[in-house]
């Protein structure tokens, strides 16, 4: 067996977290062959049920996991981990914008930053899930400077996943042969949902999806605006916002930064712009990557329409908005 992986959870009581610990303890993320310790943070008052989540975990019997480290000290939490899913944030309610969110967590954000900064080793990868997760992300990286800020990224994978659901249920495929989906910009109700280079396996064939699904209406219509309001809308049945499908998407992203992507394959994920697609640089924006040896490359070269580009410019100006408001409730 490898050498155990020490993985940070925040947010560990929570809604997300009660699936995440199990997927990564089932070895679903890092490999059913790589054992892992399981640093679990949540707040103080919430260590009581932290407490059963461990007994639960214990209860499983799962082999990949060697320890658990459950506590509400970032300082115990961050000390010496390769992997950190930051999900420990207020989720939104009927009614509300994610952004909405930005004044109650974005100081979490800031405060675990610094904390990683100190205790994290510097190779750490940081998935941000908690929300406004671009710009927690960014304002994360923002205060932990001695980590390399490639070392951070958001989730926008559930985005990724709920568009290629959509269209494997139009055409009836298996989910699997809906390839190169992807999620320009912020996780929001702003985002871009791009299927133009998005291919589909169909009877053997890989056909582009805009070929397969002939009907440009609704790819440009309502699949856009059913992946943009899904969250609200399992808000609206549940009660609740999205807990299995986005542990399930934060297992998957993590599972791409350790294990890279294959061939000419990428997948959707908010990363520092560096101006690529004449996106604002310096903002957390989704774009398309491969990943090799832990690191990330944002796919060059896909051509951009009028359509595709009114909408990149959209979402971009909101992550603007929003780093901008960030920094002013951080500094202020
Ligand atoms: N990026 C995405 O695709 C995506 C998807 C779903 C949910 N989310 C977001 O993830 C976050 C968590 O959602 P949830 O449903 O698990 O919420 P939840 O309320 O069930 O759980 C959040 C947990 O975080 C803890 N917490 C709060 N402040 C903390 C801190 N400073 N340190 C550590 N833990 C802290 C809470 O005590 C709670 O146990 C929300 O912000 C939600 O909007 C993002
Ligand atoms: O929509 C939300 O607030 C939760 C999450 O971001 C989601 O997309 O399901």
């Amino acid at each position: 067996m490898a050498e155990p992986v020490r993985v940070c959870i925040t947010g560990a009581a929570g809604q997300i977290g009660y699936s995440l610990v199990y997927m990564v303890g089932s070895g679903a993320v890092f490999g059913a062959d790589t054992p892992v310790i399981l640093h679990l943070l949540d707040i103080a008052p919430m260590m009581g049920v932290l407490n059963g989540v461990c007994m639960e975990i214990s209860d499983c019997a799962l082999p990949c996991v060697r320890d658990v480290i459950a506590t509400d000290d970032p300082a115990v939490a961050f000390k010496d981990i390769e992997a950190a899913f930051l999900v420990g944030a207020m989720p939104r309610k009927e009614g509300m914008e994610r952004k909405d969110l930005l004044a109650a967590n974005v100081k979490i954000f800031k405060v675990q930053g610094q904390a990683l900064d100190q205790f994290a080793k510097k190779s750490v990868k940081v998935l941000v899930v908690g929300n406004p997760a671009n710009t927690n992300a960014l304002i994360c990286a923002k205060y932990a400077p001695s980590i390399p800020r490639e070392n951070f990224s958001a989730m926008t994978r559930l985005d990724q996943n709920r568009a290629q659901a959509q269209i494997s249920s139009k055409l009836g495929i298996p989910v699997t042969d809906v390839k190169k989906v992807i999620i320009w910009g912020n996780h929001s109700s702003t985002q871009f949902p791009d299927v133009r280079h998005a291919t589909a396996t169909i009877n053997g064939q890989t056909v582009s999806v805009y070929d397969a699904i002939k009907d440009d209406a609704y790819l440009k219509g309502e699949f856009i605006t059913t992946v943009q309001k899904r969250g609200g809308a399992v808000i609206a049945a549940r009660k609740l916002s999205s807990a299995m499908s986005a542990a399930k998407a934060a297992c998957d992203h993590m599972q791409s930064i350790w294990q890279g992507t294959s061939g000419e394959h990428f997948v959707s994920m908010g990363v520092f712009s560096d101006g690529s697609y004449n996106t604002p640089e310096g903002v957390m924006y989704s774009f398309p990557v491969t990943i090799k040896d832990k690191k990330w490359s944002i796919v060059q070269g896909l051509p951009i329409d009028d359509f595709a580009r009114e909408k990149m410019d959209l979402t971009a100006k909101e992550l603007c908005d929003e780093r901008d408001d960030a920094i002013a409730a951080c500094e202020g």
